[in-house]
């Protein structure tokens, strides 16, 4: 491949983030909780280990987001009617997201709860 070409492939993938970003308000709330726990990790002079879980904890969110719009995508594209098995599909996508943010929010507690009981 060449640069030309990877820089072709590098515009489509940024064109799926943004769409992802405009046309799902979960990714724009994701997005935002993200940018509030960077901030109160540079508050709280987070450890370099602790930085690592946080940003994998928001890397892991935002990508299960992005994988659950294109299959709610592609479900609408090849099966735009009501169907047992498209629900199936959808709720599947959506629950991946769900375990991406309970885990994330677990670790966002053990990181930040002993630091917050620290200020009192
Ligand atoms: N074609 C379909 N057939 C049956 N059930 C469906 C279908 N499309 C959606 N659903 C049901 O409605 C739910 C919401 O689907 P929808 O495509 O509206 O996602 P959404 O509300 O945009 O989800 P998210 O909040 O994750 O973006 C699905 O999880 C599924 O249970």
């Amino acid at each position: 491949m060449n640069a030309k070409n990877r820089r072709i492939g590098f515009s489509f993938a940024w064109n799926g983030i943004k769409e992802v970003f405009l046309s799902e308000f979960n990714f724009r709330l994701h997005t935002i909780s993200a940018l509030f726990v960077l901030l109160t990790g540079f508050y709280f002079r987070l450890a370099t280990l602790e930085w690592a879980f946080i940003i994998l904890s928001i890397g892991m969110v935002l990508i299960t987001e992005t994988m659950n719009t294109a299959i709610e995508k592609m479900v609408d594209y090849m099966k735009p009617e009501i169907h047992p098995t498209a629900k199936v599909i959808k709720d599947i996508a959506a629950g991946s997201v769900l375990l991406a943010t309970i885990t994330a929010g677990l670790i966002g507690l053990v990181i930040f709860i002993p630091k917050v009981i620290e200020l009192w």
